[in-house]
């Protein structure tokens, strides 16, 4: 976490897309999109975190796999550093691979158990460098040590290790050909809650030392509250309220992360906020409902809420996409 506002600007996403095919109907012939991310924007500046937040379906992993080109946009520009990343040139295909690196959320299913520790790690280097066997295994150890693993892990299997111990495996490994970016799906979602504050704390060292900037998912708030600089909330497949992460804790205004802040727990008794439940499922992407998404769940709904889509504006010094609170602001100038 870095508090500096004027960091370089690393990653802008332009209303990015992703559309999927799914076949319906008795006989499968029908298609149909399922809209898992449907227009998002936003920016990431260097050293610093943006927080993707929702429920789960909402989009989040869809974003996550655009973002580090493992799926390719079905709409939208996606810039590092002003290049188009999208754009099919052998440059970008290094920029790709070495600088926005993806740790996933389970490191059971995403380290290979068949293989040890130093040749998980060493791999990338193999893949995507020309560096001779022994600075490989160099810089194998030299990165084992910053995530904390001892150098005597290296001959070791994955299945020898703890859940906190492989997911320090899963971040060095996707530190191995030095991102500049990490995105960071779920990453202690999987973990005990002992181990989790550990993890996030490494996260943070290495963020400051390395000087990384964090896209980081997950659907805990509390955990998010930790480690972010920015929020974007995400509601089947839009984002409806985005922002500085003070600003949208202090002050959410789309009932949607209202009703989310208002489940996250707070130790300080000052700062618990009254419990706003949330009644429903998400709705099937396959079928969302018309006009707002959050209409059937939300309680300030009013009829232009099902007809129409709202767009995300400037409001309390973030953006937030709400016919209620369009409302709420006009009656108040
Ligand atoms: N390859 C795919 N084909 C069809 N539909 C997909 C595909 N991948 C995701 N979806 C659908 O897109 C929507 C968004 O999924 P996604 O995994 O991005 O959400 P999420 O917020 O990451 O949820 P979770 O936390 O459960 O992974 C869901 O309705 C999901 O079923």
């Amino acid at each position: 976490m870095n508090n500096s506002t004027t960091n370089p600007l690393l990653l802008e996403a332009k209303n990015l897309k992703q559309y999927y095919n799914v076949k319906s109907g008795v006989f499968k012939r029908q298609t149909k999109h399922v809209k898992a991310v449907d227009g998002v924007s936003f920016t990431l500046e260097k050293g610093k975190t943006l927080a993707v937040v929702g429920e789960s379906g909402c989009g989040k992993s869809s974003l996550a796999r655009m973002l580090t080109m493992i799926e390719r946009p079905t709409a939208g520009e996606l810039y590092f550093k002003g290049n188009n990343l999208l754009e099919s040139d052998p440059k970008m295909d290094k920029l790709r691979r070495q600088k926005i690196q993806i740790v996933f959320q389970n490191p059971y299913a995403s380290l290979n158990p068949r293989k040890k520790i130093g040749t998980i790690l060493e791999e990338p280097l193999l893949i995507n460098t020309d560096l001779s066997k022994s600075d490989r295994k160099a810089k194998v150890l030299a990165m084992m040590s910053k995530v904390g693993l001892k150098e005597e892990f290296y001959n070791r299997y994955p299945h020898m290790f703890s859940g906190g111990q492989r997911q320090r495996i899963a971040i060095a490994r996707g530190l191995m050909l030095d991102p500049e970016i990490v995105v960071a799906d779920e990453p202690v979602s999987a973990l005990d809650v002992s181990v989790r504050a550990q993890v996030l704390n490494l996260m943070m060292d290495l963020q400051e030392e390395l000087g990384l900037s964090y896209v980081f998912i997950s659907h805990d708030l509390s955990v998010v509250e930790h480690i972010a600089d920015d929020v974007m909330v995400m509601y089947l497949g839009r984002c409806v309220e985005q922002g500085d992460k003070n600003s949208i804790y202090d002050n959410p205004q789309h009932p949607y992360t209202q009703a989310l802040l208002s489940a996250t727990p707070r130790l300080n008794p000052d700062l618990r906020r009254e419990r706003i439940k949330l009644t429903g499922e998400l709705p099937s992407p396959l079928n969302p409902p018309t006009g707002c998404a959050f209409n059937a769940r939300c309680r300030l709904a009013f009829e232009h809420c099902t007809q129409h889509q709202p767009q995300l504006v400037d409001y309390c010094q973030h953006k937030v996409s709400c016919f209620y609170v369009e409302k709420q602001a006009r009656h108040a100038e």
